[in-house]
């Protein structure tokens, strides 16, 4: 098989499909370099003194771990200098963090959760990176938080890294969904799936059963359908699976179907749900859709959430259509 690196793919894309401009391919490459990195610090684990908790919290009052901080610092580091951006944001930070001294200002904005699955970094369960990427107003000036209140659908990139059994990219520039694995010897992204696709009907969920006391209605009755099974009114059995890293999730999604749920429940109203629009529900979603699958809050599609905040919290279920739709539709119905 003919091998096709990232940079391959990319310069296709640009010169080809005219898909994306070189300044954007060249910000692409660097995100793929610091994942490389990042990678690199995961795989030392205890070896590099990476693991356990740091002595600090992150701006949604979560116990920041070491490698939460070393990840925001590896990208951070990485995009000052190589990409064409005018400003970053992260998980990990409270505001936005303005490129310094660059002239004339970048086109894009880079949106990240430098580390997601924080919980499993200790344990060695597959942990991962989000980053999304926005077009930075023409003619802007100085970045604001307000020029990323932009809704999902105006990403221009979206992808995520897994740091499992094998460190795998996975990117959508808004013509499918494409994913690269780290040959560690060669130290390049080489393609190893083309134009991934979600089939439409699945057999698997996936969502925190902990929480199952505090669910509202419409999602306790789509769980409570799947989970009676054969004689119940889906007329057939579910797995269920939870590895508490989304990308991971994501990823087995993206593979082989499923869906996938963090919804709001009865506990503080004001903060639904857990992940984060910016960092994680956006990028997902996008990536989901381009690979033929669904992604809702409930109500509305997650991509036309007008965001209102930089940290906003959002319920999600995304996945296999045709369990995206009916799970929406319950909460249409209620
Ligand atoms: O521990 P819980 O409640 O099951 O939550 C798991 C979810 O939290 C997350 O770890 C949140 O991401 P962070 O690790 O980036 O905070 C998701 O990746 C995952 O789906
Ligand atoms: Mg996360
Ligand atoms: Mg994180």
């Amino acid at each position: 098989m003919k091998r096709i690196s990232l940079t391959q793919y990319l310069i296709e894309e640009q010169r080809l499909h005219n898909n994306i401009p070189a300044e954007l391919r060249l910000l692409l490459e660097v995100v793929a370099r610091a994942c490389k990195t990042i990678s690199h610090a995961v795989g030392k684990g205890a070896l590099g003194e990476v693991l356990g908790t740091a002595q600090s919290e992150n701006v949604q009052g979560e116990v920041q771990k070491k490698l939460d901080i070393i990840s925001n610092d590896i990208l951070l580091e990485a995009n000052e200098w190589g990409g064409h951006l005018a400003a970053m944001a992260s998980e990990e930070m409270e505001t936005i963090h303005p490129i310094p001294n660059r002239y004339p200002m970048g086109e894009y904005l880079l949106l990240f959760d430098p580390l997601d699955g924080s919980s499993n970094i200790d344990v060695n369960v597959s942990i991962g990176t989000i980053f999304s990427v926005l077009k930075a107003a023409d003619g802007m000036q100085a970045p604001t938080e307000a020029d990323f209140l932009q809704p999902g659908s105006k990403q221009v990139v979206a992808g995520y890294a897994v740091y499992g059994p094998q460190t795998v990219l996975v990117l959508t520039t808004g013509n499918g969904v494409q994913c690269f694995t780290l040959d560690r010897e060669m130290g390049s992204w080489v393609m190893t799936q083309r134009d991934m696709q979600i089939p439409a009907d699945t057999k698997e969920f996936a969502i925190n059963a902990s929480n199952a006391r505090h669910w509202h209605p419409p999602v306790k009755r789509y769980v409570d359908e799947m989970l009676a099974g054969t004689t119940g009114p889906r007329a057939k059995d579910f797995n269920m699976r939870w590895i508490a890293s989304m990308v991971a999730d994501v990823h087995r999604i993206l593979n082989r179907g499923g869906i996938f749920m963090y919804p709001a429940d009865a506990r503080e109203p004001d903060k639904p749900g857990k992940l984060r629009l910016m960092y994680e529900a956006n990028p997902m979603a996008f990536i989901v859709e381009q690979a033929g699958g669904a992604a809702t809050d409930g109500q509305q599609r997650i991509l036309d959430i007008q965001p209102e905040k930089l940290h906003q919290r959002v319920p999600v279920f995304l996945g296999s259509k045709n369990e995206v739709e009916l799970v929406t539709s319950y909460h249409k119905a209620k």
